[in-house]
């Protein structure tokens, strides 16, 4: 029998993450693997994914819709040789992605055989979506959202109903007959996925080939090995924020016990809890993304290591 696969795609930083450690911490008693695709030579994500260790492959420093297409399909067969087998993989793509491309991949007969793409779910940011109604024009976010089953509208909290009703009215007209979920903070109904009848979604049409073999983004990764001065990053952050569509990072700061977990999406930034840095990585992270050219990476480069205390 072949296992069911849930690909989850969606514009940066509009919840993936999220979404998935919503679906591999829910009660729905299935076995899951998860494979995580971050733009970026550090995988923040896989560090933030629920029992990471366990059942979990981070692909990194490349885009699985590009150049890193091999290796999904590779981890895909090596997981299902796992003894016990997964009963549902989560393909996390990472937010520069077109799915058409991983959509085609995985409607291989071979691979199909094996591990059966049950649904795409495309998270769509409704803060961003509110804050910039022009992203809905943007080729990649249109190309992410049409190769979705379901969409999940995240960040339901944070936009008023009002906006969030003519956001649900945009969409209806771009993407008529789909399923739109309003979710907060990624929870996504879990039995709607990954369920054990293949055809859930049966009208699935081989989606055009990729318009986006080169991603139009480029990450810029930095660590150090010491703490950084806080007030000196956020002078940092604000004067690189104009450049930046999405910037992750686990960090540490002078005089504060545990690391920090920051993420900025557009201008957005917020610090939170993060989890144990596992052994031999470096204790300040960050991956920085941004359209191509825009940043300077010495300069950068220079304006981080100021920071350090
Ligand atoms: N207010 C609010 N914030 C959310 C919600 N869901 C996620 N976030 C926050 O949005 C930020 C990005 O979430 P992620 O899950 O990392 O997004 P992502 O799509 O995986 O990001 P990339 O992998 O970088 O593209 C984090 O700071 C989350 O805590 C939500 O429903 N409401």
């Amino acid at each position: 029998m072949s296992v069911p696969v849930l690909l989850v795609t969606g514009f940066l930083g509009a919840g993936k993450t999220t979404v998935i450690n919503h679906l591999l911490t829910a009660p729905h008693g299935k076995r899951l693997a998860a494979v995580v695709n971050d733009f970026g030579a550090i995988n923040i994500d896989a560090e933030l994914l629920a029992g990471s260790a366990e059942g979990m492959v981070a692909l990194q420093n490349g885009c699985i819709c590009c150049t890193l297409q091999g290796d999904l399909l590779r981890t895909l067969s090596l997981l299902l040789r796992r003894d016990p087998a997964p009963e549902g993989i989560v393909i996390e793509t990472s937010g520069v992605s077109d799915p058409a491309e991983i959509v085609r991949s995985l409607l291989d007969p071979v691979i199909w055989r094996e591990a059966a793409l049950d649904a795409v779910l495309c998270v769509a940011d409704a803060q961003a979506l509110a804050d910039r109604p022009a992203m809905l024009d943007d080729a990649l976010l249109l190309s992410q959202l049409r190769a979705g089953d379901v969409i999940s509208l995240n960040k339901a909290d944070a936009v008023p109903a009002g906006q969030l009703a003519d956001i649900r009215a945009r969409l209806a007209a771009l993407l008529p007959g789909r399923t739109v979920l309003e979710t907060r903070c990624g929870r996504v109904p879990a039995g709607l996925f990954l369920s054990d009848d293949p055809l859930a979604f049966p009208d699935r049409a081989l989606p055009a080939a990729s318009r986006f073999a080169t991603p139009g983004f480029e990450s810029l990764s930095w660590t150090a090995e010491g703490p950084l001065s806080l007030p000196r990053f956020q002078a940092t952050v604000s004067r690189l924020a104009p450049l930046l569509v999405r910037a992750k990072g686990i960090l540490r700061f002078e005089g504060q016990q545990h690391p920090m977990l920051f993420q900025m999406v557009g201008q957005r930034a917020t610090f939170g809890a993060a989890p144990a840095a596992p052994p031999g990585v470096a204790p300040v992270r960050l991956v920085l993304i941004a359209e191509n050219g825009r940043l300077q990476p010495d300069a950068v480069r220079a304006l981080l290591n100021d920071c350090r205390a």
